[in-house]
């Protein structure tokens, strides 16, 4: 039989989803071809906060890849525009003079950010937060400018902010009601939300209507319809969006706020259908993808002619994207007259719970602070539960994995993509799954947001038990490759790999030359495999760890030169005055670190800042050991009964310059009144009655996190040899870029310590850590020695570097 030509028009999240049901259900019934604005395949839109607050990256947040389409016969026209559909004759019409045919066609075309209308709204520097180019346009900023404000306290609005926040700008939130999220959360659960992200470092002007966006061509700041202003670099406009509906308007098919559909999605004109956030269904038009993926199920099944549901409407719940706030909203969220709500406020805890109940069923929910109950509220919601049923769940006790355990098959475990509990322990069961990326390809759970994830596990947990414990451990190391960390290193030591190119080739990475993720994390995993022969390659480093100095926001670069715990001397203070001077530092500041950095050099000035310092570098940019920080402890001070500097200098004298996962920093107090912080630190040293303390796994930075108590022992040469082992098993276990603090949560901290009861493996750990660290030597050495590199690497042509 001839295939019928479809045509969709949007190239985004609930197009593509369309799709992929239809060639589920008829995989030969359609030519397709799919027209996308945007230069890229279908990427997931939401992930793009997560881009921003660092947590992934756009590598990473592509659902489906070139190799998609081709391999399901589609067709895909990236960067091109539908500008004109002919109703009558079934034709599309591009801005590149591409006519294509249609049986049926399908209109995605998605929202567009509502940008206000004021003076200024057009300068540069303004931005809206939509796609791939956004999110890039605001790293961008971020590393010239220090100062953004987002305008739109919504869902949006906030999680832009909380990115931004994480790369290093100054943000204020400004905001036209009196209180954030107002379409999600009452007045209680919004200002608790405001305090919390206030702690956070965010800055908010609420009740403000913005005026203009003033400055010559480049955005200065915001002024408001108070008179006051505030100054910005980067202005995100995150005020709503419009459905996008030019193209159906001028095309003669119905649009109100959207274009209009029916209970199928059929628009006024025969064969043309619309999905996504362009479709107004019951004059409802939604902007979350639980509903569009919804929508798109049933008009899969109607494409393909077959019988299926109606579409009858969504219920939605929602969920803020950013760490270390818990934030739920579903259904009613206000009552009235006759929707009542039980509320439950714990001050101590920071908690608070509102569900609503109208006609006796339970109609909507706020949580703020535990957000657990969630997705067993939204199922009531959904299926219009009797408050009787919320009080007797109630009462029963939610431990993670025991609590999937208690909840009934048909609640729902991933709103975004209505996966119940039922359909993924069956799909676990007959198709034997054993990991979450098995889940998700089976069962779409945990596909969009990823807020599910961590039911999905528990229900591979409570369903396979320990079988899940180890399969678990399989998560490539990014999307080049299926590999795991675990599996790639095994591969490496069993086949001799040596380099990065030759692990890529021979593992059959999937990208030529890998990507930003992989590159840096299998330079670090060869060198830590085989530290003597291995030859650090330069390029696989970011940009800071090639060129050995921090790179600064106006392109210029700060030193910081090594000050063993934080001790230093006239000699040492006069060379970093007169390197100052003579390089014109901008800027001279003591560190939190205990040390002295030098801001505001030219990178050609490097080598021979370097030189006429003449002291070691401080690696302050690098994956390594950082600092120790020290108290004065015994020389000193009147409380201290142990050698906390002496301790600290010997530590860092005997781990700088390895390369470790993530940055590790370390501190020696000499007593618990603990001075140099050591409660917060990767390692942290505390002085005690006979002996010393060691923490691990602190961290004081957006993931704040109190050390545990690894041990007690009694002497400094003890502390040395099981902060060695100690080092050198993050090394050897860490996945790259993973913090020390992440680290001990995942391995378990009973774990860590057995591996440091057992006097054999300490002992080989230290052998392997004292192997990596004979072949180091100080950098900065090796540049100033090498003409070749300062050339490359610095531009350095006429300055003469002298050695004193
Ligand atoms: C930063 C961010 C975070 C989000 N977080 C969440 C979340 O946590 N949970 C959630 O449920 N939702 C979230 N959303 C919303 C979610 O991403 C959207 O609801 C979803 O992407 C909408 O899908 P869509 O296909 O309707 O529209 P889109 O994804 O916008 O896709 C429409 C596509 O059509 C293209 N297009 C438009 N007109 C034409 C034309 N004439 N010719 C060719 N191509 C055209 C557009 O360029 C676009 O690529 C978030 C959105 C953003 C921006
Ligand atoms: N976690 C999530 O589920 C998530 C995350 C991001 C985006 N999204 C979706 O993306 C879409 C866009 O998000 P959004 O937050 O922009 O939309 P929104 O409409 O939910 O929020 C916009 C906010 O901006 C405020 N606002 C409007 N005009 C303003 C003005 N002139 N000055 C200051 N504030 C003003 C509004 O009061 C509102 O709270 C929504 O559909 C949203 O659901 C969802
Ligand atoms: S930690 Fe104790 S010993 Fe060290 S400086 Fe503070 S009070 Fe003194
Ligand atoms: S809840 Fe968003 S992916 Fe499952």
């Amino acid at each position: 039989m001839e295939r019928k030509k479809l045509v969709l028009v949007g190239n985004g999240m609930a197009g593509i989803r369309c799709i992929e049901e239809i060639l589920t259900l008829q995989p030969d019934r359609f030519d397709i071809t799919v027209f996308g604005s945007e230069p890229h395949p279908n990427y997931n839109r939401i992930q793009l906060s997560n881009v921003l607050q660092g947590d992934t990256t756009i590598e990473d947040i592509t659902i489906n890849d070139w190799n998609w389409y081709s391999e399901n016969r589609i067709t895909l026209y990236t960067g091109e525009t539908v500008t004109k559909i002919d109703t009558e004759e079934k034709v599309v019409y591009s801005d590149q003079h591409r006519a294509i045919k249609f049986d049926q066609l399908i209109l995605a075309t998605g929202s567009i950010p509502f940008i206000i209308p004021i003076p200024g709204s057009d300068k540069k520097g303004v931005t809206a937060f939509r796609n791939i180019e956004d999110c890039e346009k605001m790293i961008e900023y971020s590393k010239l400018y220090k100062k953004a404000a987002v305008i739109g306290g919504g869902l949006l609005g906030l999680e832009a902010a909380r990115g931004l926040l994480n790369l290093g700008m100054k943000v204020h939130v400004v905001h036209i009601a009196d209180y954030v999220m107002e379409k999600q959360l009452d007045s209680t659960a919004g200002h608790m939300l405001i305090k919390e992200l206030k702690e956070q470092g965010m800055n908010f002007l609420l009740g403000k209507q913005t005026t203009e966006i003033f400055g010559e061509q480049d955005v200065e700041g915001l002024m408001f319809s108070d008179g006051e202003a505030i100054q910005a670099d980067l202005v995100v406009m995150a005020a709503g969006i419009r459905p996008n509906v030019q193209l159906a308007r001028e095309s003669g098919i119905t649009v109100n706020r959207g274009i209009v559909v029916n209970d199928y999605l059929e628009t006024n004109i025969p064969h043309i259908y619309a999905v996504g956030e362009c479709a107004e269904h019951r004059e409802i038009v939604y902007g979350l993808v639980a509903p569009l993926y919804d929508q798109g199920k049933v008009l899969a099944k109607r494409i393909c002619g077959l019988e299926g549901h109606a579409y009858e409407g969504s219920i939605v719940s929602t969920k803020l994207k950013v760490s270390g706030v818990d934030v739920f909203s579903a259904g009613e969220i206000f009552e009235d007259d006759k929707a009542k709500s039980i509320k439950e406020y714990n001050e101590w805890e920071n908690t608070y719970k509102k569900v609503l109940i109208r006609d006796g069923k339970i109609s909507g929910a706020v949580l703020f602070g535990d957000t657990s109950e969630g997705n067993r509220l939204l199922s009531m919601i959904n299926k219009g539960a009797e408050v009787t049923e919320y009080f007797k769940k109630e009462k029963e006790e939610s431990s993670s994995v025991s609590f999937v355990g208690m909840m009934s098959d048909e609640e729902m475990v991933c709103g975004c993509n209505g996966v119940t509990k039922g359909e993924i322990v069956s799909a676990i069961q007959t198709q034997g799954l054993t990991t979450i990326d098995e889940v998700k390809a089976c069962t779409n759970a945990s596909r969009s947001c990823g807020g599910c994830k961590g039911l999905v596990g528990d229900l591979l947990q409570l369903t396979l038990g320990d079988k899940f414990s180890q399969a678990n451990q399989k998560e490539p190391i990014c999307s080049c490759t299926t590999l795991s960390r675990d599996e790639v290193i095994a591969e490496i030591r069993d086949k001799n790999l040596t380099y990065t190119r030759e692990v890529m080739n021979v593992l059959g990475w999937k990208t030529d030359g890998g990507c930003s993720k992989c590159r840096p994390a299998l330079n670090y995993y060869l060198g830590m495999i085989d530290p003597v022969q291995y030859k650090d390659e330069k390029e696989s480093r970011f940009v800071n760890e090639r060129l050995h100095a921090n790179i600064q926001k106006d392109g210029t670069f700060s030193v910081v030169p090594r000050m063993y715990g934080g001790v230093t001397s006239p000699e040492q203070l006069r060379k970093i005055a007169d390197v100052a001077e003579k390089y014109h530092a901008k800027l001279v500041k003591v560190t939190g670190g205990q040390r002295i950095d030098l801001f505001g050099i030219e990178k050609e000035h490097l080598p021979s800042v370097w030189a006429e310092l003449d002291m070691p570098s401080g690696y302050a940019y690098g994956k390594t050991l950082r600092t120790v920080k020290t108290c004065v402890g015994e020389s000193f001070c009147r409380f201290g009964t142990q050698d906390s500097m002496g301790l600290g200098i010997a530590l860092e004298k005997k781990l700088e310059r390895v390369s470790t996962p993530h940055k590790v920093k370390m501190a020696v107090s000499a007593c618990p009144r603990n001075c140099a912080e050591s409660g917060i630190k990767d390692v942290g040293i505390v002085g005690v009655d006979g002996g010393w303390e060691i923490y691990v796994g602190g961290n004081g930075g957006t993931h704040l996190r109190a050390a545990d108590l690894l041990c007690k022992v009694k002497t400094s040469e003890e502390v040395m040899e099981i902060t060695g082992a100690y080092f050198q098993y993050y090394r050897e276990t860490a996945h790259y870029l993973e913090r020390t603090s992440v680290w001990v949560e995942r391995m378990g901290l009973e774990a860590i310590k057995s591996v440091l009861k057992d006097k054999e493996k300490v002992s080989e750990l230290n052998n392997r850590l004292d192997e990596a660290l004979a072949v180091l030597s100080d950098p900065w050495k090796e540049v100033i020695n090498d003409e070749t590199i300062q050339k490359e690497y610095y531009n350095k042509v006429n300055i003469p570097v002298t050695i004193n």
